[in-house]
């Protein structure tokens, strides 16, 4: 049985002040779930934000990371400061960081090993643009992402990661994947993990993103392959990212 996690990624959003009051109130509110909740925000908002979740059923999670451990890397966080500051999660491969940022598969390999060898756990996105599904190659896309990110991993390391499915379109849109289409990549994303391993692909979560909210969340996690939930815009409101977590369980 697979724990749900419902993870908000905070992108370029806050100040130190809203954060922790962002925090706090999250925190107050899911200690009775059964799923993990996760909340990311940017680097320099990590260390009030572990204060404010400090011994709270709410872990910490970065939006991305360096493939470098240390060294002459101007502007760069390693895995190893992150884990220091009380990160388990990092979020890696995020649609935006494709296209703004020119993160290629290659790169969020790297990370992708980095992440992994100093025990974090990656929240590995993949997803395809509307104009990649209209063209039908939407699993396709998502299969060469996840299998590029895990090459060269061991079936050991796989089977501890997170997938998020990002259907660009959804993203920030409103367009929510319909459940049936989600569950649809879920399960064709699970069947890519069994190329790994049988038990890889019954334990990995696989968590869906993009405009996940309060009214949607439940229909969309009772699918059976969803196990939870990256969110963006909705978990930058206390009421409605709580609203989401209980959907989850
Ligand atoms: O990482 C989160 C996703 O990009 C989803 O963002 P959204 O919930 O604002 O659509």
């Amino acid at each position: 049985m697979r724990k749900s996690i419902v993870a908000g990624n905070w992108k370029l959003n806050g100040s130190l002040e809203t954060v922790s009051q962002l925090a706090s109130g999250v925190a107050s509110q899911v200690s009775n779930l059964n799923s993990e909740v996760v909340v990311c925000p940017v680097y320099v908002h990590l260390n009030p934000v572990a204060s404010a979740v400090s011994g709270k059923k709410v872990a910490l999670g970065a939006q991305n990371c360096s493939a470098q451990l240390s060294g002459a890397y101007t502007g760069e966080v390693s895995p190893g400061m992150l884990k220091e500051l009380g990160c388990e999660y990092v979020i890696l491969g995020h649609s935006e960081r494709r296209s703004l940022f020119s993160e290629t598969d290659s790169d969020v390999s790297e990370k992708m090993k980095s992440v992994l060898e100093q025990g974090l756990v990656p929240i590995l996105c993949v997803g395809e643009t509307l104009e990649e599904r209209e063209q039908g190659l939407a699993e396709l896309v998502v299969k060469t992402q996840l299998l590029a990110a895990v090459e060269g991993l061991s079936s050991d390391a796989v089977q501890t990661i997170v997938v998020a499915y990002e259907p660009v379109w959804a993203i920030g849109t409103g367009l929510t994947a319909t459940p049936e289409q989600a569950q649809q990549m879920h399960s064709f994303i699970r069947g890519v993990l069994a190329t790994v391993s049988q038990s890889v692909a019954e334990q990995v979560r696989i968590l869906y993103g993009g405009s996940v909210k309060p009214d949607n969340a439940q229909e969309l996690f009772a699918q059976d392959d969803i196990d939870g939930g990256l969110i963006g815009g909705a978990s930058l409101n206390v009421e409605d990212f709580v609203a989401i977590c209980k959907a989850a369980g």
